[in-house]
């Protein structure tokens, strides 16, 4: 059995996190960290537990991560970069599912979230999770970044265009839409019910911090500078990420090859659905599962191409893209704990 913790057990992250791992056979959480809630068991706070975890939440200390193989980080950015270092050195691994570990130039993340990086040597060395791209750079891992929930939604959608270098990679256009589920679970005026039901809006249109993340993943995708313009939506649902993506074709006619070239791209992989071209794919048929599912539109003669991706942004888009990690990193069934399908309506 895989001792796993978790730190940051109270938030939204962090409750999927249990959620996937209470069925897992091969895992058992041993320690669970929340500052708030230390001493209140889990099941008190999350009903939805009980009979699954005979655990309380405890103070984060690295002392006790220590005898955990591995640590998932589901706090908000700055936390694992300080606590990581010390519990690699002890040989744990980890998956970290906020921003800490994502991007190689630590002065763009510095710039992006507001503080001086504080772990430079494993930001080097961790390996950025997406495991479509870097399967095998993850089964040896020590410390995995797991993607962001826009970046995960947006990269899976180019990744066969840009490897096939079809489309012009300075003119790409991801118009995405999330959930509330994607801002946590701390309280904030903005996202009150009353702030954000039956309204729609465009936020972080001149810069959002996810864009760095999706130009590095893209540019090595495309083993190329790649020009990206991406701008999220807040709607008002729990859970899910749409995105719709543009790309210019280099050859219009090229379009007709498209369906088979994603479909042969995935074929293997066990958390991507290529649905008939056309098809429009609806978040709730991800609700709760890590499955991305995307498909592709033309206008009649148009040389954009548009591909239209879901996730939900707490499975593929955080805890079960960790699950997925880990299980790759401890050479589990790539699929353990995850075979589970959406729940619809
Ligand atoms: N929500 C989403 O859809 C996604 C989120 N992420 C990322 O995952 C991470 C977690 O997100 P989410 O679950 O939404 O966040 P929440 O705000 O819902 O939860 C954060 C958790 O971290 C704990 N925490 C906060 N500060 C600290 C600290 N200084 N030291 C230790 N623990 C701390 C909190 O508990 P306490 O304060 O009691 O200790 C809480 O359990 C974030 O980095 C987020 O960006 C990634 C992909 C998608
Ligand atoms: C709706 C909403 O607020 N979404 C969050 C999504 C970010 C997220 O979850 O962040 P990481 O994936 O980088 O950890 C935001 O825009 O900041």
């Amino acid at each position: 059995m895989i001792k796993a913790g978790i730190v940051g057990g109270t938030g939204y992250t962090g409750v999927e996190l249990l959620r996937l791992l209470a069925t897992h056979p091969d895992v058992t959480v041993s320690c669970i960290t929340s500052r708030s809630e230390a001493g209140l068991p889990v099941a008190d706070l999350y009903p939805n537990l009980r009979g699954h975890y005979d655990l309380a939440f405890s103070e984060p200390d690295v002392e006790t991560l220590k005898s955990c193989d591995l640590v998932f980080f589901a706090t908000p950015h700055g936390v694992a970069m300080r606590m990581v270092p010390e519990l690699v050195s002890a040989g744990v691994r980890i998956v970290d599912l906020s921003a800490d570990f994502r991007l190689k130039d630590l002065s763009v993340w510095a710039d992006w979230y507001g503080m001086p990086h504080e772990s430079g040597e494993w930001a080097e060395k961790a390996v950025y999770g997406l495991p479509e791209v870097a399967r095998d750079a993850i089964r040896d891992a020590q410390l995995v970044a797991n993607p962001g929930c826009y970046p995960t939604a947006i990269q899976l959608g180019f990744l066969p265009l840009l490897e096939s270098g079809l489309v012009d990679p300075s003119r790409l256009i991801a118009d995405a839409k999330s959930g509330a589920s994607g801002a946590g679970r701390q309280g904030k005026i903005g996202m009150l019910h009353g702030e954000i039901g039956e309204s729609f809006k465009a936020y972080g249109a001149s810069g959002h911090r996810h864009l760095p993340e999706i130009r590095q993943g893209l540019s090595a995708i495309a083993q190329a500078d790649v020009e990206v313009t991406f701008v999220p939506h807040l709607v008002p649902m729990i859970r899910g990420i749409e995105a719709t993506l543009y790309a210019e074709l280099k050859n219009p006619a090229d379009f007709e090859r498209l369906q088979t070239l994603f479909e042969e791209r995935f074929r293997d992989e066990p958390f991507v659905d290529v649905m008939p071209q056309g098809s429009h794919p609806e978040t709730r048929s991800v609700r709760g599962a890590n499955h991305c599912r995307m498909a592709l539109h033309r206008q009649e003669d148009s040389n954009i191409v548009i591909v239209s991706s879901v996730i939900d942004n707490l499975v593929k888009g955080a805890a079960g893209q960790a699950v997925q990690n880990m299980n790759i990193m401890f050479k589990l069934d790539e699929t353990q704990g995850l075979s589970a399908p959406a729940f619809l309506p």
